[in-house]
């Protein structure tokens, strides 16, 4: 990628493409470069825990850092004032995710750089993982596949799964995703309960503004919300001590809504019944005493990667890059206040 023109606000090189910075880890690179190398050039990516700071990785791949007025990224790539300060004309981040908790939005308000995520591309995936993970955890089919293909013997301990007809299921955030969590946990026969900040009318599901309260009449939990200052540890011990030890929780949002800490003593002390879990407090790190436990499943953070959606994101992550490098309004944007 070679920069030709310095005098023009967007730059761009010799074959007259935009440049577009790729910020890893591999999963955006696998899912975009192959598909239109012909409209953009994309950088070499840039893997915020492996490759050296971004200033350095400029120089030695000869980047002039003003060249990039856009880049795309995924959940994992924390895109941080220290980040953002190295790329000074930026105008436009794109990232392959739904949760934006990995981008500072008050410094790209400040700065002008609009933001696109994805939407609500994941939120059917992300509820079939939710539920996956609740069925899994209450009915052991991991364990017991474990316990097949280890002992090739039928004796696993008799009774110690547990019926989804009938249970009681909060939900944490009725959005996208939680509404399609409640709607499959609908069929099964669950009775639904949710948490938002206001009851929505839209909704016959019992509605709740206090998380304890929800802990203490809910079987299971099933986390589905957004990561903000006010929702980081929500699901602290207090909250476990209420759902009880033959309460699940299901955690298919972000790790950190949940004191991880604490529910890993709570397991170990037998004071909640299980957990299905696809994110982690400090991932890709996940907390040795959960894998011997066989009332916990564990996913690498990838409910939202089925064959059919990786598609359908390379499509919004480029139409996102067509619709603001022809100044048309951006497809999925994020709302900056
Ligand atoms: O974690 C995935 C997402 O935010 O879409």
């Amino acid at each position: 990628m070679e920069k030709v023109n310095d005098s023009q606000n967007n730059k761009q090189t010799k074959d007259n493409l935009p440049n577009v910075l790729v910020i890893g880890p591999p999963i955006n690179i696998t899912v975009l470069k192959p598909k239109h190398p012909q409209k953009y050039n994309l950088s070499k990516p840039w893997n915020a825990y492996n490759s050296p700071p971004l200033d350095h990785f400029m120089v030695e791949n000869k980047y002039d850092p003003t060249m990039f007025q856009a880049l795309i990224c995924c959940a994992y790539s924390p895109i941080n004032a220290i980040v953002l300060q190295f790329i000074p004309c930026l105008k436009l981040v794109v990232t392959s995710s739904t949760g934006t908790d990995h981008i500072d939005l008050s410094v790209c308000k400040c700065r002008g750089i609009q933001v696109a995520n994805i939407g609500s591309l994941y939120s059917e995936d992300v509820a079939d993982m939710a539920v996956a993970l609740l069925i899994d955890v209450q009915i052991k089919i991991s364990a017991a596949d474990r316990f097949v293909r280890t002992t090739m013997r039928f004796d696993f301990p008799y009774c110690s799964n547990s019926k989804l007809g009938g249970k009681r299921v909060g939900i944490v955030g009725l959005g996208n995703v939680g509404m399609q969590v409640a709607k499959r946990l609908e069929a099964f026969g669950c009775i639904i309960l949710y948490l938002s900040r206001k009851k929505k009318p839209f909704v016959t599901y019992t509605f709740y503004s206090n998380m304890l309260e929800l802990a203490a009449t809910s079987d299971a939990l099933i986390l589905c919300c957004p990561l903000n200052e006010q929702t980081r540890h929500m699901v602290n011990k207090e909250v476990m001590l209420a759902l009880g030890n033959k309460g699940v929780i299901v955690n298919v949002a972000r790790g950190p809504l949940i004191n991880e800490d604490e529910l890993v003593n709570c397991l170990i002390e037998g004071q909640i019944g299980g957990a299905g879990l696809d994110v982690f407090e400090n991932e890709p790190n996940v907390p040795q005493q959960l894998l011997a436990m066989d009332n916990v499943v564990l996913s690498p953070h990838n409910a939202a990667f089925t064959t059919e959606t990786y598609m359908a994101t390379t499509q919004l992550v480029e139409h996102n890059l067509e619709a603001f490098f022809s100044n048309k309004p951006l497809i999925t944007p994020i709302k900056l206040d």
